[in-house]
Order: C-alpha cells, then structure tokens, then sequence
C-alpha cells in the first residue's frame, strides 16, 4: 500500500508556505546584507568563508535531481548530488567501491563519513560558494556528520513531498540503468526514507528552515514553486552589491 510522505492540505500549506518565505527572506536579507556568516552568529565556526547552502531532500524519484538542474541553470548554484557522488568513487578505484554498491543495491545509507569525506572535496575544490546538496542528509548520523566535519548548517531545506505511487513510476520509468531502480530495491528506499529520512525532515520543520514542495504536476510547474525561494536569495544578494 502506497502512501503519501506526509498528509498535505493545499490550503494549510500555500498558508505555510508564503509565511516561510517570508521568514526565509528575512533570513536571507539579513546574511547577504550584514556580510555576518550565519555559521558564525550561531557558533559555528565556518571552514569555507560561510557557504550558502541548501539541502535538497524527499523519496526516491520525487525529482529531486530535475529540479536542482533547473535551479542551477536559472539561479547558479553548484549542485552536489550524495548519490551520484557515491556511484562515482564505485566508478573510481576507491576502497569503500563494493561496500558504496553493496549498500545501494540494498537501498542501505552509506556510512556518513563517507558520503561527508565526498560532499566535503567538492565544496573545497569548489570556487562556487552557494551549494545546493541534494539527497543528503538521508538520516540523523548523515546530519550530525556533516556538522561536525564541515562545521555549517543548511540555510535552506527543501522537501519535495510527493506520494509513494507516482515515486515508484518515476523511478521504474527513469531508465538510466541505476542497479537501484527496480521495484524490490525501491520498496527499500521507501522503507529507510520513512524511518530514517522524515525525522531529518521533521528535524528541519522543527527548526523553521523546511520548505515542502508539492511535488505532483509538471517538472516546470513544480518549478514555479521553488523559484521563489531562490529568487529571495537573488534579490537580497543583488541589494548587497549596489
Ligand atoms: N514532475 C515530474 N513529472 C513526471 N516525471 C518526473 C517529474 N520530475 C522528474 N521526473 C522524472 O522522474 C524520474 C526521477 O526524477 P529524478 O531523477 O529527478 O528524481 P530524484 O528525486 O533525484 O531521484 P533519486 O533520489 O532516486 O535519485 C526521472 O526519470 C525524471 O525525468
Ligand atoms: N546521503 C546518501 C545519499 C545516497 N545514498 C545511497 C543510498 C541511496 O539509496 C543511493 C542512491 O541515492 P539517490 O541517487 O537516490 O539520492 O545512494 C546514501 O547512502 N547516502
């Protein structure tokens, strides 16, 4: 039986949302035009001249990875996906390869050091500062790693909320060859977003950072939900630069 991530009504959430958003740019305003790191007002000492990032969250196949394309074409963001990152050190001749492929058969979270050690070369290797992570964190052990390793907390979460029979579709449809992609695999997926991937969500929400996108309809109609979000981000940094 398929379920809906989280019960949505459209009117509570279009409510919630424009009220986010507004906080959002509150937020936003405040770290592009102060110049203050937000990592450093909240304790944490930033190791990357304070980074903007975004972590891009939701079930397998919601569409994740359509929507962070169309993020980086339109506002510039460097896009880390946790999972491409992990089938590309089992592409490379890393010793965690068969541990990596092991898990993702598996539907498993990779030890969090490890996608952390990857997501972490990126964003030093990076000369682009505003990081949108997407599929990561995955669980409480992936959050808290990458608190302590990179030493920064998101300033934008975003779920995309979509019910476990469309996600089943897409990822059967999806027809890229992933080793993951096929019904067995997926109902695992499913199983470990639902115990260990909505408490992170749930995490956020708490924390007033989450922005849940419903993610049912057009690839460019959930698109225009999401621009706003990034549109704050352009405005407040273009304010900081007149
Ligand atoms: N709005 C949409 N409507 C229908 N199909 C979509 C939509 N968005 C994406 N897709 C398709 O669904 C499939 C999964 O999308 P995508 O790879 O972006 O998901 P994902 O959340 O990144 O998945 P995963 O977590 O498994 O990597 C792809 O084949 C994509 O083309
Ligand atoms: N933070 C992460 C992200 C991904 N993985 C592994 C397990 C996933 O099932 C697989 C595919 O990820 P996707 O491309 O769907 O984001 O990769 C992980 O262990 N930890």
């Amino acid at each position: 039986m398929w379920r809906r991530a989280t019960p949505l009504s459209p009117l509570i959430s279009s409510f919630k949302s424009s009220f986010c958003i507004q906080q959002t740019e509150h937020r936003i305003f405040e770290r592009f035009t102060t110049g203050l790191p937000l990592q450093e007002k909240d304790g944490i000492s930033p190791k990357y001249g304070a980074p903007f990032i975004t972590f891009v969250l939701g079930g397998p196949g919601c569409g994740k990875g359509t929507q962070c394309a169309k993020i980086v074409e339109t506002f510039g963001f460097k896009h880390l996906s946790a999972g491409d990152l992990l089938r590309r050190e089992i592409e490379s001749d890393s010793d965690y390869g068969s541990m990596i492929l092991n898990s993702i058969k598996e539907g498993r979270i990779v030890p969090s050091e490890v996608t952390v050690k990857l997501i972490q070369r990126e964003m030093e290797s990076s000369d682009n500062k505003k990081f949108l992570i997407d599929g990561f964190p995955r669980c409480e052990e992936n959050r808290r790693a990458f608190e302590n390793i990179i030493g920064a907390e998101p300033d934008l979460v975003l779920f995309f909320d979509c019910p476990e029979d469309e996600m089943v579709k897409r990822v059967l449809n999806r027809n890229e060859g992933r080793i993951d992609d096929n019904i067995d695999t997926v109902k695992k997926r499913l199983k470990v977003f639902q115990a260990l991937s909505l408490p992170v969500i749930n995490y956020y929400a708490k924390k007033g950072k989450l922005h849940t996108i419903n993610a049912i309809g057009s690839v460019d109609e959930i698109f225009e939900q999401v621009h706003p979000l990034f549109a704050v981000c352009k405005r407040a940094g273009r304010r900081e630069t007149t």
